[in-house]
């Protein structure tokens, strides 16, 4: 089949989160399948600055009622998929992807609505039929209207699928405020109020729509996980599925791993041990091999359960343990994490950066990984932290609920702890639980390590999925 990607990052190239990481595995993925798929992205400014790029066809001219948009398209091979960039600088060449200082860029709708509608306005300068466009997340999410509203009849064997990634942006924005859309014939079915829901628009226009995990599918469809979105996703119930991302292990993997100090595998765990003295060493942490070490890398924002952890910060503190947090993002959240880091340097460190090669020591080094989130549509890191043996304490939401099996619930498979309740107790209980079986029984500690370290959630199993979900849709 021949599979487009419109995406707003992809890892290696551009990454902010999770997206990149699905960015890059699934395109490659479904690739070493035997599919021919192509990416299209923004040139942003930290790829312009890294990669001077040919163009791929001659300059572009776009044309609405509002305003005339002269672009670029450049091209890069990268591992055997063609990368296709929308270059137009007055909207891209910035030095964040959407915000500056965790200010939304006041322009991110009619920014992401052009890099929408230039997408298909280049395939078509290319020659590109497509048989799947594959649009992911706010950022591609009008794409599936304007495909579906083209009136030039080009891609009419053409379906879209949209993929949610977080239902929790949805990119609201005012059509007086998209140039882009302004006078489209057929907008004012999108816009409610004068404001245009990107995210409710993809749903609503969209062939087929997927989430990142199954569990996620059904809680989208609740009042309670839908983000506001209940009554539309309902609707579209029948073409609605749940895919569960899977875990790169050529990235991450602690025999191979290029970022750590010493590798390691399930029957020898000696280099583990390094990677944590080599972690508290660098977290300016006691190299204490026999005190637990938590991990956290995230985004610092509610969703991945600050409003739980931090309350609770004080009276864990009182335990044997250390916990080392690497994240950037919410300003209130950076500080009560660097100020509790000053009052507690023995026990705890907080980096307030983005660092790849820090986020594998940490996987690498930890003996348990935090994800204690109000809400996870899949969670990458926990899949992370089960490759190397760090074990996982997890609220029971989404697709955390969907990987990591509980030490109490289910103790001959367990790989994890396991909670639910959305309180700090809840958590503080579960760390509780988790700092018993370190202490106490290590047999059994060691057993949930190597349990996980053999546990597998491979791309290709995503890839076929994403596959028959594709070919039922030309059947
Ligand atoms: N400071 C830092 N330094 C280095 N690396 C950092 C970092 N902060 C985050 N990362 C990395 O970014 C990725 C985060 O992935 P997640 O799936 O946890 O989160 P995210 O919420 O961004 O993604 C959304 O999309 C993904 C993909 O579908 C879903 O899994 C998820 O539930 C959903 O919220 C991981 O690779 C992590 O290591």
């Amino acid at each position: 089949m021949k599979i487009v990607f419109a995406i707003s990052e992809v890892e290696d190239l551009v990454k902010t989160g999770g997206l990149a990481d699905v960015g890059k595995a699934l395109p490659l993925a479904l690739q070493a399948a035997g599919h021919e798929v192509s990416i299209f992205l923004p040139y942003y400014k930290t790829i312009a600055q890294q990669h001077n790029l040919p163009e791929a066809c001659p300059a572009q001219t776009l044309f609405t009622e509002s305003k005339v948009y002269h672009f670029t398209l450049r091209h890069m091979e990268w591992r055997g998929v063609n990368v296709y960039f929308v270059d137009y600088p007055e909207y891209f060449d910035r030095d964040g992807l959407y915000n500056s200082a965790y200010e939304a860029y006041g322009d991110n709708g009619e920014r992401f609505a052009f890099f929408s509608g230039a997408v298909l306005h280049a395939l078509q300068s290319l020659n590109q039929q497509p048989d799947i466009i594959h649009c992911h997340d706010w950022h591609s999410a009008m794409l599936p209207f304007l495909l579906k509203q083209d009136p030039s009849g080009y891609f009419a064997n053409t379906k879209s699928v949209f993929t949610i990634h977080n239902a929790a942006f949805q990119g609201v924005h005012r059509l007086e405020d998209i140039p882009f859309l302004r006078h489209h014939p057929s907008i004012l079915n999108q816009v409610h109020g004068g404001y245009i829901n990107y995210l409710q628009s993809a749903i609503e226009c969209a062939d087929k729509i997927t989430t990142v995990s199954p569990n996620y599918a059904t809680e989208l469809l609740t009042n309670l996980g839908s983000h506001g979105l209940h009554d539309r996703l309902v609707q579209r119930a029948g073409d609605l599925s749940g895919i569960l991302n899977g875990c790169d292990y050529s990235q991450w993997n602690p025999m191979t791993d290029g970022y750590i100090p010493a590798h390691f595998n399930a029957d020898d765990l000696s280099g583990k041990a390094e990677c944590k003295a080599n972690l508290q060493k660098r977290s300016n942490l006691p190299k204490e091999p026999g005190v637990p070490v938590f991990g956290m890398v995230c985004r610092l924002t509610e969703q991945k359960g600050f409003g739980y952890l931090v309350p609770i910060l004080d009276r864990l503190m009182q335990h044997k343990l250390q916990m080392v947090i690497i994240g950037t993002g919410d300003p209130s959240v950076c500080q009560d994490l660097g100020e509790f880091a000053e009052q507690h340097p023995d026990k705890f460190a907080f980096i307030n950066g983005f660092s790849t090669e820090h986020a594998h020591l940490i996987e690498a080094g930890s003996d348990f990984f935090l994800m204690p989130s109000q809400f996870e549509p899949c969670g990458l890191n926990q899949m992370y932290s089960l490759a190397y043996g760090t074990v996982p304490i997890v609220r029971g939401v989404g697709g955390l609920k969907d990987t990591v099996i509980d030490a109490e619930q289910n103790p001959l498979d367990a790989t994890g702890f396991v909670f639910f309740e959305p309180t700090p107790d809840a958590l503080l209980n579960c760390i509780r639980r988790a700092l018993l079986a370190y202490h106490e029984c290590s047999t059994r500690f060691r057993e949930m390590q190597q349990r996980g370290m053999g546990t597998r959630f491979t791309w290709e199993t995503a890839a076929t999925a994403y596959l028959s979900l594709y070919e039922s849709m030309h059947a």
